[in-house]
């Protein structure tokens, strides 16, 4: 990230919670000067106070991006506080889920470039991956910028519609939460045959961990990866005969759960 034209014209971040924190650890880890940063928020962390970014003072001059990490429900607010940079050189990235290229438009304008992204927490340690789709006013090299931002913080992919952001918001936006849930499942399981919280939790967080890796280091499809478990007639199986039941397994509750969570991001986008 040093000698980016981000890093010689700054990065604004505007809302610095968890998800900017997220996003901030990780670019300065991989070399974004932290006097290339502006940060922007009412209740600055511990985390974030001990950073050496410039945090709540006067704006930039010119920002090469201005990421926006608020709460659907405070951008109304929140937004006014960046028009002076509306309109010019300056790349608004936005990462809040549901709030649609159009609303952004109507608070800054239609000559602002301005791109939609989709994050996920795991962009703390270089592991994440964005989705991301821009508005008229994006030319080729606005969408390189942005992705040269984020993939500084994993892997980027361009979507070919906005509404296609609903479901990524379900899929890989809220999918961490999935994954840790079924971490803490798991353990749950182990406990209940006996085994001591400390080791259950430990085993849980290593199978996932490592069966994650497996399939995004291979490549190899997951149902084949599953197969490769599974020895007919053992235990695996004895297991998986649970899990994949049609009525009751994890297809449905996995289907109702992106379902519901798309369904939310389409509800903030109506009502903020
Ligand atoms: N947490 C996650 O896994 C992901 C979150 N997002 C999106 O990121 C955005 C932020 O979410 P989180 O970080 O989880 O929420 P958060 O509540 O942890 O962070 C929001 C931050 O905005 C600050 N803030 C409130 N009003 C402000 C204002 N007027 N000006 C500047 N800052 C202000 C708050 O003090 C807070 O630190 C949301 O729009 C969410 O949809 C997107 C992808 C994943
Ligand atoms: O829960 C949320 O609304 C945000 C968006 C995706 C992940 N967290």
């Amino acid at each position: 990230m040093q000698d980016t034209d981000i890093a010689r014209r700054g990065l604004l971040l505007l809302g610095c919670g968890r998800m900017g924190s997220a996003m901030l650890e990780g670019w300065l880890s991989r070399g974004l000067p932290a006097e290339a940063v502006w940060a922007l928020d009412p209740h600055p962390s511990d985390w974030l106070q001990a950073q050496d970014v410039h945090l709540d003072g006067d704006l930039p001059v010119d920002p090469a991006i201005a990421l926006v990490a608020v709460k659907p429900q405070m951008m109304r607010d929140a937004l006014p506080t960046l028009t002076t940079l509306a309109g010019g050189r300056t790349l608004f990235v936005s990462v809040a889920a549901g709030i649609s290229i159009a609303t952004f438009e109507a608070l800054l304008g239609r000559q602002t470039p301005i791109v939609r992204a989709m994050p996920n927490t795991p962009a703390a340690i270089g592991r994440g991956i964005t989705a991301l789709v821009g508005n008229d006013q994006t030319t080729e090299m606005h969408m390189q910028q942005a992705e040269l931002l984020l993939s500084a913080v994993g892997e980027t992919v361009r979507l070919d519609t906005e509404d296609q952001m609903d479901a990524v918001t379900g899929t890989s936006g809220s999918g961490p939460a999935y994954v840790f849930h079924m971490i803490e499942a798991l353990a749950a399981a182990a406990e209940a045959e006996g085994l001591p919280s400390e080791l259950a939790l430990r085993l849980a967080r290593a199978t996932v961990a490592g069966a994650g890796a497996l399939a995004q280091e291979t490549g190899t499809d997951p149902a084949e990866l599953r197969r490769n478990v599974t020895s007919p007639n053992g235990t695996t199986q004895a297991g998986l005969d649970v899990l994949m039941d049609e009525e009751t397994g994890l297809r449905r509750l996995m289907h109702d759960t992106v379902a519901a969570a798309a369904r939310r991001s389409r509800e903030l986008g109506r009502d903020g």
